[in-house]
């Protein structure tokens, strides 16, 4: 009698949501202090519906939801949505969320992770295929991004003016600049150590990443820049409200 090979397990791909932060910029001087990823838009919760929009691509087996330890409206918001889990993680900057979501997953070091903030709700399904369609054949993975459309400026440092007005130092060339957004996708182990010595680094004065794919990149990888959209822009700012709940 021969002896069969086990099935190979297929690698599953699990998209982690970071939404423990608290959205200061957002906030307008009256506002009430509620984290913005839990602001209505035309009705639903934001965080809710960036769930959903993940959970339009069949292929995503699992979607875990980082919240804050103390937090208690995630449960409430994301109640009777199929596939998610949500997971008390956060931490103190959105790189240490990730980390910390990455060892909660238990996740085998082969599994692909689709990491997406909470802040962008409005991901269309199509940029999210598109970039697993890319990042599968690809092995390691990669992000959604924008060229940059416009003149870029950076600001001198020195004056202090009124209501956030700066001068110009320099133009800077946009030539081969892409605006990061998310879903980053990467394998779960490469990123959980890319992470790791990333945030090590943070602790000797480094700043820790404010993406994926810059602590896989400070580990000597390449990832791929799919072309996002302009729809999944992150709300960061007040207006940016307005103009997402105007499309929604
Ligand atoms: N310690 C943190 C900080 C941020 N995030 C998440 O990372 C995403 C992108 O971050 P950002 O837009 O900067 O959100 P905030 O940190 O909440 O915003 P702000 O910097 O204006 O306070 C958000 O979904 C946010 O909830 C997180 O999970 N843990
Ligand atoms: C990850 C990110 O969305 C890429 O553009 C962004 O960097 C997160 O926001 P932050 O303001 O840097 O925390």
């Amino acid at each position: 009698m021969s002896l069969k090979e086990p099935p190979e397990t297929p690698d599953r791909l699990i998209a982690l949501v970071p939404a423990a932060g608290v959205g200061s910029r957002a906030l307008r001087a009256h506002d009430a202090p509620i984290p913005k990823q839990y602001r209505l838009l035309a009705g639903q919760a934001m965080l809710r519906r960036t769930v959903q929009a993940l959970l339009a691509e069949v292929r995503i087996d699992e979607v875990r939801v980082s919240v804050a330890p103390e937090d208690d409206q995630a449960a409430e918001v994301l109640e009777g949505l199929p596939r998610v889990v949500c997971v008390p993680c956060g931490g103190e900057t959105r790189a240490q969320t990730v980390y910390n979501a990455l060892c909660d997953a238990q996740l085998a070091a082969q599994d692909w992770v689709l990491v997406h903030d909470a802040a962008r709700p409005g991901l269309p399904v199509e940029a999210l295929s598109r970039l697993i369609d890319a990042c599968i054949p690809n092995g390691v993975g990669g992000l959604l991004a924008l060229p940059v459309p416009d003149t870029v400026k950076r600001a001198r440092t020195s004056a202090t003016m009124p209501s956030g007005i700066a001068a110009v130092e320099t133009t800077v060339t946009r030539e081969r600049l892409w605006l990061a957004q998310t879903p980053q996708m990467f394998r779960a182990g490469l990123l959980r150590s890319a992470l790791a010595r990333s945030l090590v680094n943070a602790e000797k004065a480094e700043q820790p990443p404010t993406d994926e794919a810059q602590a896989m990149e400070a580990a000597g990888y390449a990832p791929l820049l799919v072309p996002g959209s302009g729809r999944n822009s992150k709300i960061t700012w007040p207006d940016d409200f307005e103009w997402v709940e105007s499309w929604l």
